[in-house]
């Protein structure tokens, strides 16, 4: 069973005052593109050891209670066995050595802290599963913590994926549901397309959107750790008074036109100076970017991967290239959004998944 799930970009990003819970009330408006997250969950025979697997039960030291994380069943309680292996984007190439005291962020665990793995526990326990081993491959074309939302494209593939392979019966909301336990950003790439979030972020509406736009990302090395750019965002907005996120008109005016040139002058994120105090560099990416003829140009949700919008198809390759010939970034990627949500690429018997439909 593969699922493939795509990463985001937030056209537009509000952000209000810290919350007694420790979020931040948001306003985004949230565009899937074409950059994906290939999730396939094999399920394997009890009985047998698997030798490529990372030790399923190494303990997340983060976790007071074993038996959950972050209130998500951790699978200790009961026989569920998921183990995880990962190449591309965040595949860590010392997975195999010692065991290191720092941690990466844009490095993909492999343990039961993968959001894939908690995806699995949660379904588990929503399915009445008790005992079953199962492996998952994650063929990462998101860059890992990077602001484009790959460890939630992943856990939302899971959620198809172990819904499926279970025959758990999850309608919609109830997966939408489960995604918002995992986190905020869950549930938008269940769906796709391009969407209104607010709340957390994970209370989505559509939106009225026209045309296809054209993408050009600049991938950064190493990743920033979303809690702590809301955290700079935090110590950013001391003295000044916030009082609720800047709502989203301009963004949803421009996706009514379908004009690039006009949603570009339109992006907005919030997040994108504490996300330039914590890396300088960015802001000569950002700038290049505009030199090179982007019609809009901006850090992709909590960063660092700067997000350039171009003015059509042909644009957004002469951008790819120039782009990467600037030296400004780690690699350059092209999407086109709004890409379709998490789907079924190919069943458990080997057939595809598209249901014949169109
Ligand atoms: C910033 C955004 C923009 O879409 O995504 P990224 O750009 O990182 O992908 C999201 O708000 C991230 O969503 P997600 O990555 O799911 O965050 P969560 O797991 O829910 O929360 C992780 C941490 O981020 C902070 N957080 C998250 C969401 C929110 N509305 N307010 C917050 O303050 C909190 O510190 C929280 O503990
Ligand atoms: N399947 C996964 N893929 C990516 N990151 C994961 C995954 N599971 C857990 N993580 C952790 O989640 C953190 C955020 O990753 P990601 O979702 O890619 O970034 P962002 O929140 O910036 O969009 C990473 O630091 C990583 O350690």
């Amino acid at each position: 069973m593969t699922v493939r799930a795509p990463a985001k970009v937030n056209l537009h990003l509000g952000v209000g005052p810290l919350r007694p819970d420790g979020y931040h009330d948001v306003i985004t408006v949230l565009q899937a593109v074409s950059l994906f997250d290939d999730l396939t969950a094999t399920t394997l025979d009890p009985t047998t050891a698997d030798p490529t697997a990372a030790d399923p039960t190494a303990a997340d030291p983060t976790a007071a209670d074993p038996t959950t994380i972050d209130g998500v069943p951790s699978g200790d309680q009961d026989g569920v066995v998921v183990t995880v292996e990962v190449s591309g984007e965040g595949a860590d190439p010392t997975a195999r050595g010692p065991a290191t005291t720092t941690p990466d962020v844009s490095i993909v665990p492999t343990g039961r802290d993968n959001i894939a793995v908690r995806a699995a526990h949660l379904v588990a326990e929503a399915a009445g599963i008790t005992s079953e081993r199962v492996h998952l491959t994650l063929t990462k074309g998101i860059p890992v913590a990077a602001g484009m939302a790959g460890g939630s494209a992943d856990a939302a593939a899971a959620l198809v994926a172990f819904d499926a392979l279970w025959q758990a019966g999850l309608d919609r909301v109830a997966l939408a549901g489960l995604a918002a336990r995992l986190g905020s950003d869950v549930p938008f790439p269940l769906t796709g397309g391009t969407a209104l979030g607010t709340g957390r972020g994970e209370q989505l509406t559509d939106v009225l959107a026209t045309g296809e736009y054209h993408w050009v990302f600049a991938l950064a090395d190493g990743g920033l750790s979303t809690p702590a750019v809301y955290a700079e965002f935090d110590k950013l907005s001391e003295g000044r008074l916030r009082t609720g996120p800047t709502p989203a008109d301009d963004v949803l005016a421009a996706l009514r036109t379908g004009d690039p040139a006009q949603l570009g002058a339109a992006l907005v994120n919030d997040l994108q100076p504490a996300a330039l105090r914590l890396r300088p560099a960015l802001r000569r990416v950002l700038e290049t970017g505009r030199e090179l003829g982007a019609v809009g140009a901006i850090v992709s949700g909590s960063g660092p991967t700067c997000a350039f919008l171009a003015a059509g198809a042909t644009e957004s390759v002469e951008l790819a290239a120039s782009l990467a010939g600037m030296g400004v970034a780690r690699a350059v990627r092209r999407a086109s959004g709004p890409a379709a949500g998490a789907r079924v690429l190919e069943g458990p018997d080997g057939a595809d998944g598209s249901g014949g439909g169109p």
